[in-house]
């Protein structure tokens, strides 16, 4: 390693004064003007961390679902999972360091890492369709070649892909190709297979309206959809070619104001989906003969998948066990059903995937899935070889044990993936004989309401229990309690936002009209108790 060479780049690069970041839930995100410095850094960070793995590391640059005008970036760990969070410190550190001090800051994490220098390093980096994605990029790039490690860059690509390049490089191949075309290969041969089995659709002509958020999953689906699409038809809406990518689209859109993105046409009935800027979040929804929109979000996604699994299992005669991964944001009936109704075991993480997807790391088979539609299921090494086993038998067992091998080569594992995703779903309505509605039905969603407060350092909110809990400031779990017990079937909670400078409020109770007030009545206690600053929360705003 270069010191003077890295010294004098880092001043190529140099970090805007005044502001401090952070690697928060979905490592930095903020206006892409601030970002190169970051992205340079992250470049070395990633070839330091591969030498410290003796692995190949990924960089996803993509704000998700955010404003066009923000960008970010994240590290994917070896086999495509978040970076450790040692490692985000790390990553805080490098970011904050004055220009003169990046040298010495990677020597010191070097230290701590006990990172051995003279195994190589490899990179692979993705971005999506931002036009500051490009730049920053190169900054990247530049970044790992200023270390001295290598890099493949996929260019556009969608997170999911990225995460799945990098398991699969890590594994020689087993997870598959780190191609696109072997991403493709892996997931359409998979969907092909288990439609095969589909005796019955109850949906005639299977075709589905995608909204892609004007993002990098239009041009990926559109891409991929010559190999799926003698059994499913996909028509691309909002696909980037006039539209601002996430603006009045998209699954972050759809989820949080609860009606459909701009651009879509929906006849009552049709099946329709969107995928955020990333696609890396699904949420389906349709319009009934009355013009009611119906939201089917990633709880019941999850429900779907979790009752086919068990179902599947059942066939196969194994006793795996199996387990739902949710947050506080998951609404209360999709709990009670799970619970209730499929017998299925229910955990609460915090806010962010990489505590769902640890926490699903802990089952044979865990299902996660955040309510806003990130998310995925994961299975056992166990599993899958007991599975590959019995696929080879040729009766019933065999069968059942057949369509779940196929089905765990159809989830993305790295991490959630809209477009794998989709192609679950599809298959399992498909061999189920559902239509969206029928799905719809298994349970109603409680009303809910989602709001943003503004407080002067939201840091002040701290929680416990899954973030179901205020512990600090004093007094707002009280108030909270008091307020929550005024109102039927009702449940709220607050906490600081980890990708945005606001105080979440999340409330549901027995109609729209409770959840609505009880959102607004828990925002005051917040806008009181918290150092609310600017206009006091009013009914309807801040959502
Ligand atoms: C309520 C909500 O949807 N929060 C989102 C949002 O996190 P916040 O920490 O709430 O800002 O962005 C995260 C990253 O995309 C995502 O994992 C999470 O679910
Ligand atoms: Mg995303």
């Amino acid at each position: 390693m270069d010191l003077d060479a890295i010294t004098k780049h880092s001043a190529l690069h140099a970090k805007p004064p005044g502001l401090t970041f952070h690697y928060g839930t979905a490592g930095f995100r903020m206006k892409a003007e601030l970002l190169d410095h970051i992205m340079f850094r992250m470049g070395l960070l990633a070839a330091l961390r591969s030498k410290q793995t003796n692995a190949t590391i990924g960089v996803m640059v993509t704000a998700s679902h955010n404003p066009e005008e923000d960008n970010g970036v994240k590290l994917v760990d070896p086999l495509g999972e978040m970076l450790a969070p040692t490692w985000e410190e790390h990553a805080t550190r490098l970011a904050n360091a004055e220009d003169g001090d990046v040298a010495r800051v990677l020597v010191d994490i070097m230290e701590k890492e006990a990172v051995e220098l003279p195994q190589d390093a490899f990179v692979v980096i993705g971005r999506d369709t931002r036009p500051s994605s490009e730049n920053l990029g190169q900054s990247v790039r530049e970044g790992v070649a200023a270390f001295g490690g290598q890099f493949h860059d996929y260019g556009l690509l969608t997170t999911p892909q990225l995460h799945y390049m990098v398991c699969c490089r890590n594994t020689g191949g087993r997870y598959g190709k780190a191609t696109l075309d072997g991403y493709y290969h892996k997931l359409a041969a998979a969907f092909l297979e288990l439609t095969k089995q589909a005796s019955c659709s109850g949906d005639e002509n299977v075709s589905v309206k995608v909204d892609c958020a004007n993002g990098v999953g239009a041009l990926k689906l559109k891409e991929m959809e010559p190999r799926f699409s003698p059994v499913l038809s996909v028509q691309l809406i909002n696909d980037g070619t006039k539209g601002k990518l996430n603006h009045l689209c998209g699954a972050d859109f759809v989820k949080s104001h609860q009606k459909p993105p701009q651009g879509l046409e929906m006849k009552p009935n049709e099946r329709c989906c969107s995928f955020d800027g990333d696609a890396d979040r699904i949420v389906y929804y349709y319009c009934d003969v009355d013009g009611a929109f119906h939201l089917i979000d990633g709880d019941k996604i999850a429900v779907l998948i979790s009752s086919f699994l068990k179902e599947l299992l059942l066939e196969v005669g194994e006793i795996f066990n199996i387990g739902v991964v949710q947050t506080a944001y998951a609404n209360g009936s999709s709990t009670r059903y799970l619970e209730e109704v499929m017998k299925v075991p229910v955990h609460c993480t915090k806010t962010g995937v990489k505590h769902l997807h640890h926490k699903a790391q802990e089952f044979d088979i865990g299902v996660y899935f955040e309510a806003n539609g990130h998310g995925t299921a994961l299975f056992s090494k166990a599993v899958e070889v007991k599975i590959k086993q019995l696929a080879k038998l040729e009766d019933k067992k065999g069968k059942a044990a057949k369509m779940l091998e196929n089905v765990i080569d159809l989830f993305n594992q790295t991490a959630g993936d809209a477009i794998s995703d989709m192609l679950v779903i599809e298959a399992i309505l498909a061999l189920k004989g559902l239509t969206v509605q029928q799905w719809d039905a298994l349970y109603s969603d409680l009303p809910n309401r989602q709001v943003k407060v503004k407080v002067a350092d939201r840091r002040v909110i701290s929680t416990t229990d899954a973030e179901r809990q205020a512990v600090t400031p004093p007094g707002l779990q009280a108030a909270i309690n008091n307020l929550v017990r005024k109102y039927r079937l009702s449940r709220a909670f607050v906490r600081p936002s980890g990708t945005e400078d606001v105080v979440r409020v999340y409330a549901e109770a027995d109609s729209q009209e409770s959840a609505d007030s009880l959102a607004h009545e828990v925002s005051l206690a917040v806008f009181e108790l918290a150092g609310g600053i600017g206009e006091r929360p009013q009914l309807g705003f801040g959502r």
